[in-house]
């Protein structure tokens, strides 16, 4: 997988969040993570979870689980960036920056 790849997961992923933003869908969790009772604390606290299990992954060694973890706080980082009205062209052009 090359970069173009790479970018067109993470832009695929941004659109269907963007999508269930938009439509709010009963079935989606996406959904319920914008119309959540508890605002921004639901993503945000699960932000928080995923990285714990993100470090205990990491102590275990468990590379199966790792990656699991890892592709759960990019999904929950994207869904903060479209309910902060900001792009995944905002994180890309940030990381740019910095190389
Ligand atoms: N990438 C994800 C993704 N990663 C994680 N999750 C959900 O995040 C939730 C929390 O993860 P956990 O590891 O805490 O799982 P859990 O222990 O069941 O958590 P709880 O719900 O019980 O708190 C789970 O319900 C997962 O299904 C995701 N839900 C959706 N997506 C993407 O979003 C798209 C749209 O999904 P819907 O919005 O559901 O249509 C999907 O096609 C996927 O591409």
């Amino acid at each position: 997988m090359d970069d173009t790849d790479t970018d067109a997961v993470l832009d695929e992923l941004f659109a269907v969040i963007e999508d269930r933003k938009e439509r709010l869908p009963e079935d989606s969790y996406t959904a319920s993570l914008f119309t959540h009772e508890k605002g921004e604390n639901a993503v945000l606290e699960k932000l928080g979870e995923e990285t714990t299990e993100l470090v205990l992954a990491a102590k275990d060694d468990d590379h199966e689980e790792i990656g699991h973890e890892a592709a759960d706080i990019v999904y929950h980082l994207l869904v903060l960036l479209a309910m902060k009205d900001m792009d995944v062209a905002d994180l890309r052009s940030e990381l740019r920056e910095r190389r």
